[in-house]
């Protein structure tokens, strides 16, 4: 199994407190890995060091490596703007532009340069099939993005970020916001974008990490308690705390 991102000793910090304390795992390409624990263990601290969206914190600072393509994502060389294209990142709640539905999606593609309207054309119907929205919206790509409903607005933030060809994505409890049948959707989706991408997700929801991921990790309190398959997870972990925690005993 090949590997996309190498993490190696890993903690993140705000301020003098420490909220990752020195954490490592190696994340598979093409495939979904969840992380899983209590609230404030650290799984959203993790995930928006991945691509240094913790730099926006004031007060907040990372040691350690994060290897992605031989480089560390932690390092001062690297151009954050480029790296956030190639390792994008959808919130919780969905946060689509109070613009049309087109230019959602081609907002940053114009200011990374892209000005044809063809090709700007063609990436937008491209990424809204991928986001499994194009049918519902093909014949209002020009109304507002806000005029649509809640699972709907989440496929076209999940859409904007695929519009950027991304290697990587980092998925904050996407569809915790969600009706069950627009969570439904959008887990489906998630499965099906394993195929290009290699996906993180954040979740509380553990029938969601056991239904769509292939590697769960636990955390508890800043430290990464148990890290295997999704399934030794969820049926016979080799840590107490993870069983506890998975069979709702605390959290
Ligand atoms: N902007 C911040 N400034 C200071 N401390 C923070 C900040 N964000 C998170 N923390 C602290 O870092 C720790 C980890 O928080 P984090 O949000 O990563 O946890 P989490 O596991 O994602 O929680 P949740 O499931 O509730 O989202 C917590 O103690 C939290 O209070």
């Amino acid at each position: 199994m090949e590997h996309i991102l190498k993490v190696h000793n890993l903690e993140i910090f705000y301020g003098e407190k420490r909220a990752v304390n020195g954490i490592s795992m190696d994340i598979e390409k093409n495939s979904i890995t969840a992380l899983i624990g209590p609230s404030g263990c650290g799984k959203s601290t993790f995930l928006r060091s991945v691509n240094r969206m913790n730099d926006l914190i004031p007060g907040a600072r990372a040691q350690g490596e994060i290897i992605y393509e031989d480089l560390n994502i932690l390092s001062k060389q690297i151009n954050v703007v480029a790296l956030r294209k190639e390792i994008g990142m959808v919130f919780q709640k969905p946060n689509p532009f109070p613009k049309s539905i087109y230019e959602n999606i081609t907002h940053a593609l114009k200011f990374s340069g892209l000005k044809k309207k063809s090709q700007l054309d063609e990436l937008v119907e491209e990424s809204l099939q991928k986001a499994a929205l194009w049918d519902e919206v093909k014949d209002r790509l020009h109304k507002s993005a806000l005029s649509l409903s809640g699972g709907q607005q989440q496929r076209l933030c999940i859409a904007r970020t695929i519009a950027m060809k991304p290697t990587v994505m980092l998925l904050d409890e996407p569809s915790s916001a969600l009706d069950p049948i627009s969570n439904a959707k959008v887990e489906d989706l998630i499965v099906e974008l394993k195929k290009d991408y290699s996906i993180i997700i954040v979740t509380h929801n553990m029938q969601q990490a056991s239904r769509i991921s292939d590697k769960t990790a636990f955390f508890l309190s800043g430290d990464l308690i148990e890290y295997d398959a999704t399934e030794k997870i969820f049926t016979n972990p080799s840590v107490k705390k993870t069983e506890e925690y998975i069979s709702g005993r605390f959290g």
